[in-house]
């Protein structure tokens, strides 16, 4: 045996056979030895892919069964498998079970073990709050919580505290509202919507905590310190798709536990004076807010209703016009249009956090770099404005690829989840085989931004104008509103930063959700009066804001680098080597392997 604070060697048998075990630093490793002690079959598990370390013989299928032996330890670790034709890597658990000639040297296994976890995994999380929706997707947020998570956090030591909500907006109300202390990160068992619930939550509660509005769009956010984890349960599980590269509880369960983080982009939006919403996803205007809307009638038929409303608006043949101004972002760093794809331990994402937090110099309790001195008023606006005019069949604005099942590359294939840009198509008015091709792109390899009328640019932010006298939702209660979308402090201290803003956030809230109840009635009437098959066309669509409609069609959007980070690390770029061995990228680029 060979033994110091931080490495540990000995012989030590997995079934019948004998290997040579080594902990050393960040890597625990066991060779298989023949009879000569010549090595074999070497496996390594660096530790931060260990979940836990347990006495005895323990099985874990999904309940833990311990069997109390004194010489046996057990080591829980991610093993990944591939499904073959891209479907992405998924992490299950693996278990290898170490028999010991003395029981202590057992002991000092698992004893070295466990502090080589602590040591060299510290941003693990150790309390999280979890929120399950149990009305999501095909309604089995508690039974995926309860039969498939609840029992990888207790074998990986994390307490929490689960909140079954009883109606929409509970959690984010709850972020916002409740002490917080303790929980070192946020989970939602549930869709995309659940997701912007913790979203809202999260940025909000960090801006009134750090005295930011998020009214004033020209205003630096802080970013936020506390992590959000997704377990996918819903119709639709986008984010975690293109975070994470498959939906599947109980990969993104794993990712949580070993504490991963991946920084976000977020688009915030705004109307005149008025924060909006965020979104990560899509912000999406002709096509993808009518195939919303539509949506909303046929709830009855599940994830199914997306299909068919698409079908539906698709006959419709429908375009708008409108004004899109954009800022755009600086060419020479990336484009829409490099053929890159963003995967785990991305270089332009990372040199992104540089670019965007220039003086890091202090550390956040979760060990994360965040400057102190970066200005929260410097002008986000330096560069030219660019702006396009005609009719389009869809504007669409995307922080990251947006893939999903549906379109396994996505809306912009070549996005990035952290480099402080959205990619802003603009699909120009087309004869419908035209449009269709553009669609069908989306679910192949063919490059959908290489048709005519299509352009794409990579922004900073964005603002969008309806012809004049066409923002019906702005003149249906508010006759005084302004058509400026950078508006000024309107004298009732609704954009004052440094103001009493919480109260009159509040209030803007509710005018925000009034006037989105107002439009919507308006626009089923308008629906009902010109369905999808129509005799007249409506001339303003509705923005679709990550599967939320938006109650105005004037809007600006400015992306902030960064914002939030989830407990994910990106799509790990997969291979299968020749002797069928999965292969990933590891964070320094290179080429690992694992059975
Ligand atoms: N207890 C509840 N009752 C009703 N609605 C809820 C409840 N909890 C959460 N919600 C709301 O349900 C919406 C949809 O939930 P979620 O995203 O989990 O599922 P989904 O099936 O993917 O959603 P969608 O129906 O939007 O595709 C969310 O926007 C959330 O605000
Ligand atoms: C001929 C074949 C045509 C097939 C066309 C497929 C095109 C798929 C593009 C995929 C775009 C994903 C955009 C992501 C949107 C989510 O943030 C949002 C929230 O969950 N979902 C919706 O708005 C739900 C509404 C999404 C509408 C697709
Ligand atoms: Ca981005």
């Amino acid at each position: 045996m060979d033994t110091d604070a931080h490495r540990l060697e000995s012989s030590l048998w997995v079934g019948r056979k004998r290997y040579r075990a080594v902990l050393n630093g960040w890597h625990f490793s066991w060779t298989l030895l023949d009879k000569q002690n010549r090595d074999r079959k070497t496996v390594s598990v660096p530790v931060s892919e260990l979940i836990g370390v347990e006495e005895g013989q323990v099985e874990f299928q999904p309940q833990k069964k311990v069997t109390e032996t004194d010489r046996d330890f057990t080591v829980f670790s991610i093993k990944r498998h591939c499904k073959g034709g891209g479907s992405g890597v998924f992490w299950t658990l693996g278990r290898t079970q170490f028999y010991c000639p003395s029981r202590d040297l057992r002991d000092r296994w698992v004893t070295q073990l466990r502090n080589a976890l602590k040591t060299h995994s510290p941003s693990r999380p150790h309390r999280l709050l979890v929120f399950i929706n149990p009305f999501g997707g095909k309604k089995r947020g508690r039974k995926i919580y309860h039969s498939l998570v609840a029992p990888l956090f207790e074998l990986a030591g994390i307490s929490t505290h689960v909140v079954v909500t009883e109606r929409a907006n509970q959690a984010r109300d709850h972020i916002l509202k409740k002490d917080l202390t303790g929980f070192d990160g946020v989970v939602c068992v549930g869709g995309d919507g659940m997701f912007s619930e913790l979203l809202h939550g999260v940025i909000g509660r960090t801006q009134q905590e750090a005295g930011l509005s998020e009214h004033d769009p020209t205003v630096t956010l802080q970013p936020c310190d506390l992590h959000i984890g997704i377990i996918p349960a819903g119709s639709t599980d986008c984010v975690c798709f293109a975070t994470v590269g498959v939906n599947d509880p109980v990969t993104s369960t794993l990712h949580i536990i070993i504490g991963d983080s991946q920084p976000l982009d977020v688009c915030s939006v705004h109307h005149t004076s008025l924060f909006v919403r965020y979104s990560v996803s899509l912000v999406g205007y002709g096509f993808y807010g009518d195939v919303l809307a539509e949506s909303e009638r046929y709830r009855w038929m599940g994830p199914l209703r997306y299909d068919f409303s698409g079908c539906m608006v698709f006959l419709s043949n429908r375009s708008y016009r409108g004004k899109v101004y954009f800022l755009p972002a600086d060419s020479q760093l990336s484009s829409p249009r490099d053929n890159t794809r963003c995967f785990a331990g991305c270089h332009v994402c990372s040199e992104s956090t540089e670019r965007l937090f220039p003086q890091s110099d202090s550390i956040s309790h979760t060990g994360f770099l965040y400057s102190t001195q970066y200005s929260q008023h410097s002008s986000p606006w330096e560069g030219e404005w660019e702006t396009v005019e005609g009719e389009f069949k869809c504007i669409s604005l995307t922080c990251m690829s947006s893939c999903c099942p549906r379109s396994p590359l996505g809306l912009s294939p070549s996005a990035h989840l952290a480099d402080g840009t959205a990619d802003l198509i603009l699909v120009r008015d087309t004869h419908p085989l035209g449009f269709l091709t553009y669609l069908h792109r989306h679910t192949n390899s063919q490059d959908q931004f290489d048709l005519p009328f299509v352009e794409v640019h990579r922004v900073k932010a964005v603002r969008f104008s309806p012809p004049p006298g066409e923002d019906e939702a702005e003149q249906l209660d508010d006759p005084d509103s302004g058509g400026t979308v950078m508006a000024e402090d309107d004298g009732q201290g609704e954009t004052a930063a440094g103001g009493d803003w919480t109260g009159s956030a509040q209030h803007l809230s509710a005018r925000v959700q009034e006037r989105g109840v107002v439009g919507t009635k308006k626009r089923a009437k308008r629906d009902f009066l010109c369905g999808p098959c129509c005799r007249r066309s409506p001339s303003v669509s509705v923005w679709n804001c990550d599967g939320e409609l938006l109650p105005f069609t004037e809007v600006l959007c400015r992306v902030h680098g960064q914002l939030v980070r989830l407990f994910a690390r990106g799509i790990e770029e997969e291979f299968v080597t020749c002797n069928g061995t999965l292969g990933k990228k590891n964070f320094k680029g290179r080429y690992i392997t694992h059975t």
